[in-house]
């Protein structure tokens, strides 16, 4: 269907007074209530016969021209102004003055909804507009999209419209380009931070804003977060920003892309690393012990939550367990710590540590309190990532091992079913602190209760989950929200006791 923009011309038969130019203000003071009312359009004109002269267009209600519509102590004072010269003005308001909507609807037939929202990617760079037009409205797909286009051009450089539903595991939709260049990077501000990244390629949804800072905003500088699917990072790069030690995975290779460059735009590569692969097997890497790192004696004692505690100067060494070497990618500028393996990638070998102690705090959510065990290190170090990250955690003695604060699960359609990754995933006598906080995200349609959630989550794990927390993030469908369930992992789900006793025998070296 093409858009003749010429049927959208509507003219107007209007009256104007012509003033000289430097009474226009007192003037159109004086005429307050009567003049031209018509968004992006000025009242006060050029004068096409004289320079010297202004018109000062009059409303659509002024239909005589001896201004007998208007009140007379108005004219008068006019009158005492200069002398009054009315003329006809007649204005024609073409496409380019309507409205996306206005001319949408004459578009489209009677009874059809106009596409009011789409989503809408902007900033400096690159500007998308993300359609979402199916049924009864396809078949005037390309005129929406050039009127849309038009209307927000220069902000809007390309329109698209997702096609069909997402099937992919990368949660990826489908696009065809409708209007403008064929170029899908972009780039996105939320709040503090930007975000590069291929639209066509990777997840992204704007509309999850408010959800990344939410979640963002209980974190504390200091705190090891554990993204297991981190997407370009819009949870871990305001994270590292606030001063957490994040690590990020993510199975699209190009999501993982995007979050090193993210990672780099944002000036916080020394506080994320990034890992390609499936979310359990990363969870279970990275909370394996290394083989190095294995205690001589087996029976460490356990530390309660409350406890001091200390974490040794981290060895740097070559993995020994050759099941433990990853795909692990490091956002480090420095590509040596393109590890061996997890355990290799927290390493940076410039780290002296002076002391530690955990401490606790809280952060509140709206029906509950999270109790934080905190892990921070007072380094010495003086590269770039401390003057940021003040007070917190320094990298080089990380050991997921010993401490993660939150588990961050972002992919609603099947997070709870990972839920069965950390079943046994943590060694008691290595833990230190309190067990991690994990917000696994899902979605609760109109014939299922909270408690059909919970159960679900808990025989993942296997185990009960005390005090959840299930926070409506947003609502996707007439009848489909999306939540995410928090609640601290308990020692019944997580805990293992003797792998390391068996490892150690298996292994005979010790
Ligand atoms: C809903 S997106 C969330 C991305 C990001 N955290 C956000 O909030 O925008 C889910 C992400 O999980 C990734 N993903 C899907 N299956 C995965 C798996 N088995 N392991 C790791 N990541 C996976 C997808 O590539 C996608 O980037």
């Amino acid at each position: 269907m093409l858009l003749d923009e010429s049927k959208f011309d509507l003219q107007l038969k209007l009256w104007a007074l012509r003033i000289p130019s430097q009474l226009c203000k007192v003037a159109s003071r004086i005429l307050n209530g009567y003049l031209l009312d018509k968004p992006r359009v000025k009242p006060i004109t050029e004068d096409p016969t004289c320079e010297t002269n202004r018109y000062i267009i009059l409303s659509e209600r002024i239909k005589n021209p001896d201004l007998s519509d208007i009140p007379e102590d108005k004219r008068d004072e006019l009158k005492v102004l200069c002398k009054i010269e009315v003329v006809p003005y007649s204005l024609t308001l073409g496409y380019s003055y309507w409205s996306a909507d206005h001319v949408l609807k004459q578009i489209l037939p009677d009874g059809v909804e106009v596409p009011s929202s789409f989503e809408t990617i902007t900033f400096s760079l690159c500007h998308i507009a993300h359609l979402n037009i199916t049924g009864e409205l396809l078949p005037y797909k390309d005129v929406i999209a050039k009127v849309i286009y038009d209307k927000n051009y220069p902000r809007i450089k390309t329109v698209v419209n997702k096609v069909g539903t997402i099937t992919n595991e990368f949660r990826v939709p489908k696009f065809e380009i409708l209007v403008g260049k064929d170029d899908m990077v972009t780039e996105v501000k939320q709040y503090r931070a930007t975000f590069k990244l291929d639209y066509s390629l990777v997840y992204w949804n704007s509309r999850l804003e408010h959800e990344h800072m939410r979640l963002v905003s209980q974190f504390r500088p200091g705190q090891i977060i554990c993204d297991m699917f981190s997407g370009v990072g819009p949870f871990a790069i305001p994270a590292a920003q606030k001063g957490c030690l994040v690590y990020a995975n993510d199975l699209n290779p190009d999501s993982i892309r995007y979050l090193k460059i993210n990672a780099k735009i944002n000036k916080v590569d020394d506080n994320i690393w990034a890992y390609n692969m499936d979310a359990r097997k990363f969870i279970s890497q990275l909370m394996e012990v290394p083989v190095h790192e294995i205690l001589p004696e087996p029976d460490v004692p356990v530390l309660k939550a409350t406890e001091e505690c200390s974490i040794q100067a981290n060895v740097q060494t070559e993995s020994q367990n050759g099941g433990l070497t990853v795909e692990a990618i490091g956002v480090h500028s420095d590509d040596s710590s393109n590890m061996d393996g997890i355990e290799g990638s927290c390493t940076v070998a410039d780290d002296t540590v002076a002391a530690v102690k955990k401490h606790s705090g809280s952060c509140e959510e709206e029906n509950g309190t999270y109790d934080n065990a905190t892990v921070s290190v007072v380094g010495r170090r003086k590269d770039r990532m401390n003057k940021r990250m003040r007070g917190s955690e320094s990298s080089s003695n990380i050991k997921p091992w010993e401490h993660v604060d939150h588990v961050i699960m972002n992919l609603p359609a099947s997070a709870i079913q990972f839920l069965d990754a950390f079943r046994g995933l943590i060694q008691r006598k290595y833990w230190k602190g309190s067990l991690p906080w994990i917000h696994c995200y899902c979605f609760i349609r109109a014939n299922e209760t909270n408690e059909m959630i919970i159960s679900e989550a808990e025989t993942a794990l296997n185990a009960s989950i005390q005090e959840p927390i299930l926070h409506r993030v947003r609502d996707v469908a007439p009848n489909k929200a999306m939540f995410c369930l928090s609640f601290r992992l308990s020692e019944e789900a997580c805990f293992k006791e003797d792998a390391t006793k068996s490892l150690l025998d298996s292994s005979g070296d010790l």
